[in-house]
């Protein structure tokens, strides 16, 4: 059997329509376009491509793109200071502190500053809370785009086995949240986990959020499972040259699974096109209008 490969680029792109076609309509009540401010401290390679590419993809879909940057060297207090006058301002509907920060800032204690309505990475303590206890807030951005690719592969998840490698804040615990609110019987595995090969074999749906270049192998795969491959790693590619892989071993697992998503062309893209999402519905909740129930 040859895995089908699950398009996220394209997912994404279709994603990126359908807010961008309802920006308009936001516009005409409101009287402004929605507002995404992205805060970029030091000069991080990797994170400065990010956010350049999120500037893009704001403005693309026709909303507005505030970009900060603050030297590596910045105080604590500095970024504080700039988040607090991101939440008075009113054109401002959605904040994204790119992580990671220099290691001198506290990353919970930054989190913590932003408002939760505009919280659209989700991640502060009262949006995680309300995803812990199902009441509506900002989901993180790839998990969410996750959850799509799956439920677009196989519709109803009910009773599937669903096993996330990873356990980070960001995307393991949001993404196992998730799988559980869609009824999947939900296993965590981690550094600690032992036989990880064989807990994975017994899922339909395996999600790798660990890091490690191609570090799931075919082998470890039930055949036909739904593959879910979170993982960027720039690794030493031909001629002196990186490239991206995944978590996952994707040419084995390509002959074992039943649809795979690639990297790159898979979860990223959608990760992006979620954070226009959630900017598109902090907007519409912080004017008092209903969200596009279609996003
Ligand atoms: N596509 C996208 O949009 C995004 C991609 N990513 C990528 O996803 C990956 C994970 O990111 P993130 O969650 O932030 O990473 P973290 O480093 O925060 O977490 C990694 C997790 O993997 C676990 N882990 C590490 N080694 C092993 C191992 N040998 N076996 C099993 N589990 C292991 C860790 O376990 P323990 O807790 O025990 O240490 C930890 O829970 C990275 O490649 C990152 O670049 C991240 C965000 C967005
Ligand atoms: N506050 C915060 N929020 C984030 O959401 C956040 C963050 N910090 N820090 C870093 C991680 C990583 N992340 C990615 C986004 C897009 C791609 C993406 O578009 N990837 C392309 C390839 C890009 C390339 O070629 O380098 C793809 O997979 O096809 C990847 C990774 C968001 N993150």
């Amino acid at each position: 059997m040859r895995a089908d490969i699950i398009d996220g680029k394209a997912f994404a792109a279709s994603l990126r329509r359908r807010i961008a076609a309802a920006v308009p309509g936001f516009v005409a009540k409101a009287g402004r376009a929605p507002g995404l401010a992205v805060v970029l401290v030091g000069e991080d390679p990797a994170s400065a491509v990010y956010v350049r590419s999120k500037g893009k993809a704001t403005r693309e879909a026709g909303m507005e793109s505030i970009e900060h940057r603050l030297p590596a060297t910045a105080r604590q207090e500095e970024l504080l200071d700039l988040i607090e006058s991101l939440n008075r301002d009113e054109h401002v509907d959605g904040i994204l502190v790119q992580l990671p920060l220099p290691p001198h800032m506290d990353e919970a204690a930054v989190i913590a500053a932003i408002s939760p309505a505009k919280d659209v990475d989700g991640f502060h303590v009262v949006n995680a809370g309300r995803l812990a206890v199902g009441q509506p807030g900002f989901v993180p951005c790839t998990p969410l785009g996750c959850i799509m690719l799956l439920k677009d592969r196989l519709g109803d998840l009910s009773g599937l086995e669903a096993v996330v490698i990873g356990r980070s804040n960001i995307v393991g615990k949001p993404m196992a949240q998730l799988l559980l609110a869609e009824n999947c019987t939900v296993t965590i595995a981690h550094s600690r986990t032992r036989d990880l090969a064989g807990v994975v074999r017994r899922a339909d749906i395996v999600v790798a959020a660990v890091g490690r270049p191609e570090m799931v192998k075919g082998d470890w795969l039930k055949p036909g499972a739904t593959v879910i491959d979170v993982g960027i790693n720039r690794v030493a590619g031909e001629a002196g040259k990186s490239r991206l892989v995944g978590d996952v071993d994707f040419a084995e697992a390509e002959a074992v699974a039943g649809a795979i998503t690639p990297v790159p062309g898979g979860v990223g893209p959608m990760t992006i096109a979620v954070l226009l999402r959630n900017t598109l519905v902090a907007a519409h909740r912080r004017s008092g209008f209903a969200a596009p129930a279609d996003l």
